[in-house]
């Protein structure tokens, strides 16, 4: 079976290099300057109780290709930060999710809230480049990257005055995650080489987790049952997608989520 996780990768590896010929790293660095200051991603999530949501701006993905056919990323932001959302999180990947870097700029600007760049950062100029665009958060996933590299990388972000999202799937990289003592984990219920979705996944492995680390249980949440079975388990933060964007009451439903719906919606 091929691996999606590993196409991503190389490909990110040629996108990356391609980037840095066409802004050098020392060019993008100047732009730091003008960068907006950076929003508390942990401190929002933290707030947010008893649980905070991260809805997510994505237009198609590779398990669901289009998602949103009627897609207007600042729009959508502006109804989940009204509808409650603590933090968003933006799609900037171009090839496999039809997200850009642009959707995250412009949606930055048009909310109060902190904004995660979702992409498959490999490499300390993307760290870079989300800062320039205004991201408060960057997605690290533990699966993409050896313990150096993650190291390496959290720490960047961290100087950069960002927060890190720290994504695990595999149970195995739990503890090389949790050495970087991060405020925020997020398991992802969604198995990237299979697809194959679970919200037992993180519920059986959160366990593991510290309670003084955030939990974020990421993928394949649909309903207010899923949300308060996840949260009866100790989960403190949901991100959500696909829901979201497929429904044609987006505010509605980001209600529904957290517990705030006017009415109940089957
Ligand atoms: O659309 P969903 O099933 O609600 O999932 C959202 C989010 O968890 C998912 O997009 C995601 C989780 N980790 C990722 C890493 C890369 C790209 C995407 C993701």
């Amino acid at each position: 079976m091929s691996n999606i996780l590993e196409d991503i990768v190389a490909s990110k590896l040629t996108e990356v290099s391609q980037a840095k010929s066409k802004v050098p790293v020392e060019q993008l660095a100047e732009a730091l300057a003008d960068a907006a200051p950076v929003r508390d991603f942990v401190a929002s999530m933290q707030s947010h109780g008893p649980v905070a949501m991260i809805a997510e701006v994505k237009k198609a993905s590779p398990s669901a290709g289009v998602i949103r056919e009627d897609f207007h990323p600042v729009e959508i932001a502006r109804i989940y930060e009204s509808a409650g959302a603590a933090c968003l999180s933006v799609l900037t990947d171009e090839q496999y999710f039809q997200g850009h870097l642009d959707f995250l700029i412009a949606v930055r600007k048009n909310v109060a809230i902190p904004v995660l760049r979702k992409d498959f950062i490999i490499d300390r100029y993307q760290v870079l480049e989300a800062r320039v665009a205004g991201a408060d958060c960057v997605l690290l996933i533990a699966e993409c990257l050896d313990d150096a590299q993650l190291e390496d990388l959290y720490g960047y972000a961290l100087e950069l005055g960002m927060s890190a999202l720290v994504e695990i799937y595999e149970p195995d990289n739990l503890e090389r995650v949790l050495k970087l003592s991060p405020p925020l984990l997020g398991i992802n219920n969604r198995n990237l080489k299979t697809f194959v979705t679970s919200l037992d996944h993180s519920i059986r492995l959160g366990a593991q987790v510290p309670a003084d680390c955030l939990l974020i249980s990421e993928s394949g949440i649909r309903d207010r049952s899923d949300v308060l079975k996840l949260q009866e388990s100790g989960v403190r933060g949901i991100l959500v997608g696909e829901t979201l964007m497929r429904s044609s009451d987006i505010g509605e439903k980001a209600r529904e989520l957290l517990g705030h719906a006017s009415q109940p919606t089957q």
